[in-house]
């Protein structure tokens, strides 16, 4: 199968060149897998059309061995996804290199081993690629912007955008698009701590609608309790679930349960794994806390720390969604109102109030979009009998 090599020079703290030309070339060659092409990224978008041409020169199934974050892999998955160009449904195997500053994909596929070598840990996937694994195939959600009337255009005008690792409005759209801003000034993921302190004491004001599991027909949500997923109430088969903000925070995710190596938002990923296209959901809701009374400043400034201290304990294992309200409004313990809600879902739509700008920013794996004035945003979990869109496998 041809070879394609790909990094990009710029990403995480820059060092993909050396740590290509240290190890990952070597290793290939000492395996006796000469890359058939070593493409070094010049620019944003270049690694997509890099592979697309790669796959017109090579009329079969190809590997890419990608060294990048989780944004130059969003790249190629959207530039090859759509594309008429390629006139087959052939498959595109990926081996991939964490160089990013956050690597979510990579971190979730790989845990690593106590005492685990920091080179061994980056060449898992590598080393499965050569030991002949058999790739698994990726779960993408297509999400598309619809304006006022309802009028159709997606992200990229005609077309959806597809996310591999998160979709997300709200404090998540908000920190990303703060922190690309800091990526020069503070390479590492303590960027997104420094957006997330300039975003922490907004809420989003937003109507959303959850979508049923296609195989299944309904939403389920985390029940602490069983410490597993149930179905949401028992008479809501095939139809959504409304749920009214405003919002704290709102993130979906598909094909990882972490969006930093220790930061494990959404756990059920991992620990229920989905058998079938679908999305886990977090969110949180001011407005579940017992002590809320009303929306003012102060109050969204005291509700910032149970924010913060919710989504803290994504670190401690993801143990958030277990956290309960007590009576006096603490998340401690108690028997009340989980402080996040889980739920696993066909797909679902953010209706943004229009009055309010900052709920109309869509994340979809770090790149930001705006949703129009009195529009909005409808996101889908891709069915794996979906013969219209390119596969995607990753080697683990
Ligand atoms: N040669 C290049 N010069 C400038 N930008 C580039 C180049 N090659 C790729 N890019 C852009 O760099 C951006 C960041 O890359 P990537 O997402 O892979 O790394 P990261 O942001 O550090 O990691 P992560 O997404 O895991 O947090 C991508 O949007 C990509 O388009």
């Amino acid at each position: 199968m041809p070879i394609l090599v790909v990094y990009n020079p710029v990403c995480g703290d820059c060092t993909a060149e050396h740590f290509f030309n240290t190890h990952v070339i070597p290793r290939l060659h000492t395996a006796n897998l000469i890359p058939t092409e070593i493409i070094r990224t010049r620019a944003s978008g270049d690694a997509g059309i890099e592979t697309l041409r790669f796959l017109n020169r090579h009329k079969k199934d190809v590997t890419v061995v990608l060294g990048s974050g989780d944004g130059t892999l969003h790249e190629i998955v959207n530039y090859l996804a759509f594309t008429t160009d390629v006139e087959d449904d052939r498959v595109i195997h990926f081996v991939l290199v964490p160089c990013g500053t956050a690597n979510a994909l990579y971190a979730s596929l790989f845990r690593p081993a106590p005492l685990e070598e920091t080179v061994a840990y980056r060449l898992r996937s590598l080393e499965a690629f050569i030991g002949a694994s058999t790739p698994r195939l990726l779960t993408l959600s297509l999400t598309s912007l619809s304006g006022p009337l309802g009028s159709h255009r997606g992200p990229h005008d005609s077309r959806p955008v597809a996310s591999i690792v998160v979709t997300s409005t709200a404090l998540h759209a908000a920190i990303l698009k703060d922190s690309e801003k800091l990526r020069k000034e503070i390479p590492g993921i303590e960027r997104f701590k420094v957006a997330a302190q300039q975003n922490i004491t907004k809420w989003y004001a937003s109507h959303v609608k959850l979508l049923p599991i296609p195989s299944s027909g309904v939403v389920l949500t985390y029940d602490p309790e069983e410490g597993d997923f149930v179905p949401f109430g028992s008479d809501v088969n095939g139809s959504a679930l409304d749920v009214h903000g405003p919002f704290a925070y709102f993130l979906s995710t598909m094909n990882v349960d972490r969006l930093e190596p220790e930061f494990r938002i959404n756990p059920m990923v991992s620990k229920s794994p989905p058998t079938g296209a679908s999305i886990d959901v977090i969110m949180v809701r001011p407005q579940r806390d017992p002590t809320f009374t009303v929306d003012t400043p102060k109050a969204r400034e005291k509700f910032a720390e149970k924010t913060v201290a919710v989504l803290t304990t994504a670190y401690q294992d993801g143990i958030h969604i277990n956290l309960r309200y007590s009576l006096n409004g603490e998340i401690t313990g108690g028997d009340g109102n989980t402080v996040v809600e889980c739920f696993r879902c066909g797909g679902w739509e953010w209706i943004p109030d229009e009055t309010d700008q900052d709920a109309h920013l869509l994340c979809a794996d770090g790149t930001i979009f705006e949703i129009e004035k009195g529009g909005q945003a409808t996101c889908r979990a891709t069915s794996r009998t979906d013969t219209t869109l390119r596969n995607f496998h990753i080697h683990v």
